[in-house]
């Protein structure tokens, strides 16, 4: 197979084009599926605390390890500081837990999760009595003058965003005295992301892209609701391509100098999904692929509704 791509940061750091994600894996599944994905050559692992399984992600980066079949170094692992540790002074509390869970002493990657905090030092989700998230009003400028200095303390080895729209990207790059490296958002076909693409390509930070399968074992999808991997047009490029649409959706975003970090608990796909560096698409797909655009959000974030802070309310993208 040849090789694994690579995508260079500004500050001379390079992550692996293509990621397992880990968001719904459960903790007694996503063992196996990491353990299999670096078997099977995955160099770049995409966590977050609020995922709930990384303690089970870091025995099977520790098993790997042990065994031999990879060095830390040659690993990059990224996760997410979750809405509810947005005030300054919980920030490093929160990195170093999950530090702990993972059984690593640096992370090569610590995004802010999301631009919205909620309130602190309770559950995940904090709603009140009606089931609504109860907000906390930190500003993420705050919270990212807190995550700068864990890159000196050896920490984190880069810093990056998710979920932040071009306006809170400009913004934050007022105040920044270390730049983010990336801004991991969905991106798929139905939601290419072009103008969000160029405005950070623009400003040096290199776009992740998230669900890029269409997510459709996201917990809030309906039966009725279009599956992207079932799309007629995806499917002839891909039977004309002899690959799954899997396949062209993950090369789709590293023919664009996209990152991308699609998700399967499934070693057979997990496997598949790495055999897209024999292949490119042509200009022309490209193109086309670009036309399926419809501003298809799979994942908006609903409970966020309101906050002032929520990313896909009041901005163009
Ligand atoms: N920063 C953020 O806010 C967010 C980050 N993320 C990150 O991005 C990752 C990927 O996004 P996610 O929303 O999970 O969705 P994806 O678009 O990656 O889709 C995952 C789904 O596709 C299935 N699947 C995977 N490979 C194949 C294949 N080859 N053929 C058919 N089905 C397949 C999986 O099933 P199975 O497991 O059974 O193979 C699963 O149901 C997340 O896991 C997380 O790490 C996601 C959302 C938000
Ligand atoms: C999946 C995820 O990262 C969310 C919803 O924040």
């Amino acid at each position: 197979m040849a090789k694994a791509t690579s995508v260079k940061f500004y500050n001379g750091k390079t992550i692996p084009a293509l990621g397992l994600g880990t968001w719904k894996s459960k903790p007694g599944e996503v063992e196996l599926a990491v353990k299999a994905a670096l078997d099977i050559g995955y160099r770049h692992i995409d966590c977050a605390y609020v995922y709930g399984n990384e303690k089970e992600v870091g025995d099977a980066i520790a098993a790997k390890i042990k065994e031999g079949v990879v060095k830390r170094e040659d690993l990059f692992i990224t996760s997410k500081l979750w809405n509810t540790f947005h005030q300054p002074e919980l920030v490093k509390g929160a990195l170093l837990q999950t530090l702990e869970n993972l059984q690593l002493q640096y992370l090569d990657l610590y995004l802010v999760h999301w631009p919205q905090a909620y309130k602190e030092g309770g559950d995940l989700f904090p709603a009140d009595e009606s089931g609504k998230i109860q907000f906390s009003d930190v500003d993420y400028l705050y919270t990212w003058k807190a995550m700068e200095p864990l890159v000196g303390a050896g920490l984190v080895r880069s810093i990056g965003i998710s979920n932040f729209n071009s306006g809170q990207v400009e913004r934050l790059l007022k105040v920044a005295t270390i730049k983010p490296v990336t801004n991991q958002v969905e991106c798929h076909p139905y939601l290419n992301q072009k103008k969000l693409q160029e405005f950070c390509e623009a400003r040096g930070i290199k776009l992740t892209a998230y669900s890029p399968l269409g997510s459709p074992d996201r917990p809030w999808a309906k039966p009725d609701e279009p599956q992207l991997m079932d799309d007629p047009k995806l499917k002839a490029i891909a039977d004309r391509l002899g690959k799954t649409v899997a396949q062209v959706l993950i090369r789709y975003q590293i023919d664009r100098g996209n990152i991308v970090i699609p998700k399967s608990a499934n070693p057979a796909r997990i496997a598949s999904n790495f055999q897209v560096f024999d292949f490119k698409l042509s200009d022309e797909d490209l193109k086309l692929i670009n036309t399926f655009d419809c501003n298809g959000r799979f994942v908006p974030m609903t409970g966020s509704f309101g906050h002032q802070y929520h990313p896909f309310e009041n901005d163009e993208f």
